[in-house]
């Protein structure tokens, strides 16, 4: 079987499947990774939206993280839904504890639907206690704005923001997300030294369900193989542009992206041109 590399995702369950752990296992596994979890919320949730959030206790959160980590082992961790501030503390504490290096933070704040999954008062813990501690932050662009406190209406603006977040806030890189923009969805990375566009085609689609979640998810795989930050968001990039491409379209809403299409189409080398 060779060497399996390993990778945890810590964030909420979306009993839909197509965001939070659902995605993030999912895209573990199509990436070749082995995938672990620990819940922070279960969220009642389908593509019309999130039903209701019951949130982890402190210490079955820490229960889960010590557990996988003291066995099994991690090459790379992810953050999704942290939902409160003390759950930010409570797996800052533990990347410190646990002397992990590869740490990508998703910011996750508001579903698609319009539901809060972070809580107003948690913003702060999240800028002071996690993002220092981040290889990579992945916020889409309502979530660098809350971030940095600055407006994003261009590219320019996105760059901006993320050095910021880089050089104010201490993470190690930042990938702003354009899906939020009109018109291509670039993607602006900062790395600490120089900035990556990454621009693929648009697909008009209402099938973008947990398209954040899925592109961190990626991230995390392949840094968890050993590839460098660069070369895993561009594989991120390809896996979730495959992904709404070739929509499954699920559901009454915004259904979930496609995580088989990276395997089917991905080594279809116009699969990402046309
Ligand atoms: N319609 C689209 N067509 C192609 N790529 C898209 C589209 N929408 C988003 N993307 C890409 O998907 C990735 C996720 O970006 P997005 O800004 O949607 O994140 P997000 O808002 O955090 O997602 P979510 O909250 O749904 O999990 C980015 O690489 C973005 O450029
Ligand atoms: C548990 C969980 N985590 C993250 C999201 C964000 O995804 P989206 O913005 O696509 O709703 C979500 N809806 N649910």
């Amino acid at each position: 079987m060779g060497q399996i590399y390993k990778a945890l995702t810590i964030a909420g369950s979306d009993s839909g499947g197509g965001a939070g752990i659902q995605a993030d296992l999912k895209t573990f596994q199509m990436l070749e990774v082995y995938g672990m979890s620990a819940i922070t919320a279960v969220t009642s949730q389908n593509t019309l939206g999130v039903n209701g959030i019951y949130d982890i206790p402190l210490e079955g959160i820490e229960g889960q993280i010590n557990s996988v980590v003291s066995d099994i082992g991690v090459d790379a961790v992810k953050t999704g839904m942290l939902s409160q501030p003390a759950v930010i503390e409570l797996v800052a504490e533990q990347v410190i504890k646990h002397k992990i290096t590869k740490l990508v933070v998703d910011p996750v704040m508001i579903a698609k639907g319009g539901a809060s999954l972070l809580a107003d008062n948690a913003q702060d813990a999240l800028r002071s206690r996690l993002l220092p501690l981040a290889s990579v932050v992945t916020p889409n662009i309502p979530e660098a704005e809350v971030i940095t406190g600055m407006q994003i209406t261009s590219i320019h603006d996105m760059k901006e923001a993320a050095l910021r977040i880089v050089q104010q806030f201490g993470a190690g890189a930042a990938v702003v997300k354009g899906g939020h923009s009109s018109g291509e969805p670039t993607d602006v990375l900062y790395d600490g030294e120089q900035f990556h566009l990454l621009t693929a085609s648009r697909y008009e689609t209402r099938h973008t369900h947990g398209t954040g979640c899925t592109f961190s998810a990626a991230i995390t795989a392949e840094l968890a193989k050993g590839s460098s930050l660069f070369d895993a968001v561009q594989t991120a990039k390809r896996f979730i542009t495959l992904a709404i491409r070739y929509e499954l379209g699920i559901g009454g809403g915004h259904g979930p992206t496609n995580h088989w299409a990276y395997w089917r189409h991905g080594n279809m080398k116009e699969s990402m041109e046309s």
